[in-house]
């Protein structure tokens, strides 16, 4: 399993140790939440976050777009230093176009679904994405409760995965903590976003620690 911290719950006035901090304590990714206020209502971290972040990590900087038109942002992001890119199906009428020009970036695209949307929306790209994001919370904000009706759609997607010879990492964000993360991995995922579990933890590292140790549990 790959832990990967979002620093939508980290110390802005501190990003540069929080994520090193991320990094020591053994993360694999650096979750990256990019919101427009629109597609959200919140606004938050822009490619000018990740250029800032960039150097102060070796860590692949997995940036979520939860923005409308996500098209018009990808290149941006892709040069301020992403490695990850996913875009939501919800946020386009061209779903198939954002992941061929995330692709044409030569970094690793990333489909994300809402906690209300079916795996069918997507299954015409699975063949061509190196994520799928279940998002397990409605997204928008850090803190909230997991929702267990997303669990069916990791499996699906594991299924999916197994029976077509697809690729893609199943990566979940929302509501994940040592209570919610082995339902989680039973049911299929490979890649943890926690946020306020982490970075509210007295020990981060310990904290880190848990979520994997679901792995033997
Ligand atoms: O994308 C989002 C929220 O929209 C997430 O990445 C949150 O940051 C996860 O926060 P926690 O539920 O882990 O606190």
């Amino acid at each position: 399993m790959k832990i990967a911290p979002s620093i939508l719950s980290a110390d802005f006035a501190n990003l540069e140790k929080d994520v090193k901090r991320a990094e020591a304590a053994g993360a694999h990714y650096i979750h990256v939440d990019a919101m427009d206020g629109q597609f959200v209502d919140t606004i938050t971290l822009g490619p000018n976050i990740v250029h800032a972040i960039r150097p102060h990590t070796k860590l692949p900087l997995d940036c979520h777009l939860m923005v409308q038109n996500p098209e018009k942002h990808i290149s941006a992001f892709a040069k301020a230093g992403a490695d990850i890119i996913s875009v939501h199906v919800e946020a386009t009428h061209h779903i198939h176009r954002a992941i061929q020009l995330i692709k044409n970036e030569k970094i690793a695209a990333g489909v994300v679904i809402n906690p209300g949307t079916p795996v069918s929306t997507i299954e015409s790209v699975l063949g061509d994405v190196d994520l799928v994001l279940v998002m397990t919370v409605n997204p928008g904000s850090g803190g909230q409760t997991f929702i267990e009706s997303t669990l069916s759609k990791i499996s699906l997607l594991k299924e999916l995965r197994e029976k077509h010879g697809y690729t893609y990492e199943i990566e979940v964000d929302g509501g994940i903590s040592d209570k919610t993360v082995k339902r989680v991995l039973d049911a299929g995922a490979d890649v943890f976003v926690a946020g306020s579990y982490l970075y509210g933890a007295p020990d981060f590292q310990a904290a880190l620690k848990k979520l994997r140790d679901a792995e033997n549990a």
